[in-house]
């Protein structure tokens, strides 16, 4: 079987509280967006996992894809199988690529082996794999709260606006920027905010990581102001970034300069 783990986008975040487990409350916004790797799931005697693409840092136990398929042999004793990853979606860039891959392998594997699972009770496996990873399951508009992983179906659709997302080349840890953030308590309505025109979004939703990441990175806002001169309506960083990306209601062309860069461009379905 074939699988497209899709990346997302934060249209904006808000880091609510620091928690005593050491993770942060927040409040954000998920959108899915169709930049991509590819995962390949197939029966095999002996479970194998392997890679191209993008080089992928880390031991095969820390891999994600490998720890979705072992949270699932350790309760439904799957058979073993060989997974094949073509990484595309950069890394450290707060696309949460790494979260989609063990979402996807969850939902790959609960339908090769028949589990009787919707993808509502993969949600508590999704939540031992990491903050973002289970918005994954669900190919919509979410609003995450608590770590992220507690969702809530938002009514929003940015089907036909053009989006373009920028890697700067360089990741960000996330556990680092969320060192870097105070947090501050703050309720948000993202219906009544997602009610106002797109254009104007820019003057009441923000992301708590770009007050401390841009100073250290000012590439970053480099690269959101471009947005804007370029015409963008909305402009944004990503999670806990590195990834800038803008919404436009047309096509825009992306500047040569942009060619070092790893860039996604193109009509939202
Ligand atoms: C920045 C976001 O991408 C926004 O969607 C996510 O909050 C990050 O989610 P993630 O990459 O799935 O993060 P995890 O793998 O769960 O955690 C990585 C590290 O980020 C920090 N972390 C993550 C999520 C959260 N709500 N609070 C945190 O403080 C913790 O230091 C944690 O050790
Ligand atoms: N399947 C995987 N693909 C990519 N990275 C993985 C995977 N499994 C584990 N990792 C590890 O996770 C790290 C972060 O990768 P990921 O793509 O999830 O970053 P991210 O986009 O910054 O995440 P987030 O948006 O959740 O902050 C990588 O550097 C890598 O060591």
């Amino acid at each position: 079987m074939i699988l497209f783990p899709n990346a997302k986008i934060n249209l904006g975040l808000y880091i609510t509280e620091k928690r005593s487990d050491g993770f942060h409350n927040l409040s954000t916004c998920f959108y899915p967006v169709p930049w991509s790797d590819i995962l390949e799931i197939t029966p095999h005697d002996t479970f194998e996992f392997s890679t191209s693409g993008l080089a992928i840092s880390g031991a095969l136990e820390t891999n994600l894809c490998y720890r979705a398929f072992m949270l699932l042999k350790e309760a439904f004793n799957i058979a073993p199988v060989h997974i094949h990853l073509h990484k595309v979606i950069p890394m450290g860039a707060g696309l949460g690529g790494g979260s989609s891959d063990a979402a996807y392998t969850l939902m790959g594997l609960r339908d090769m082996f028949k589990l009787p699972l919707t993808n509502e009770d993969l949600i508590p496996f999704a939540q031992k794999l990491g903050s973002d990873c289970a918005f994954f399951l669900f190919n919509q508009a979410q609003i995450g709260t608590e770590k992220g992983d507690v969702l809530t179906p938002l009514d929003l659709s940015l089907t036909g606006k053009f989006l373009v997302m920028v890697y700067p080349n360089f990741g960000i840890s996330t556990q680092e920027a969320y060192a870097g953030v105070k947090p501050k308590k703050a309720r948000k309505n993202w219906e009544k905010q997602f009610a106002k025109p797109l254009e104007t979004w820019k003057e009441t939703i923000s992301n708590d990581f770009e007050n401390s990441l841009f100073p250290a990175y000012p590439q970053l806002a480099e690269i959101k102001n471009e947005l804007y001169a370029m015409g963008a309506q909305y402009a944004a960083m990503s999670g806990s970034g590195s990834t800038i990306f803008g919404l436009f209601d047309q096509e825009v062309k992306l500047p040569e300069s942009w060619k070092a860069f790893q860039t996604w461009s193109g009509l939202l379905p």
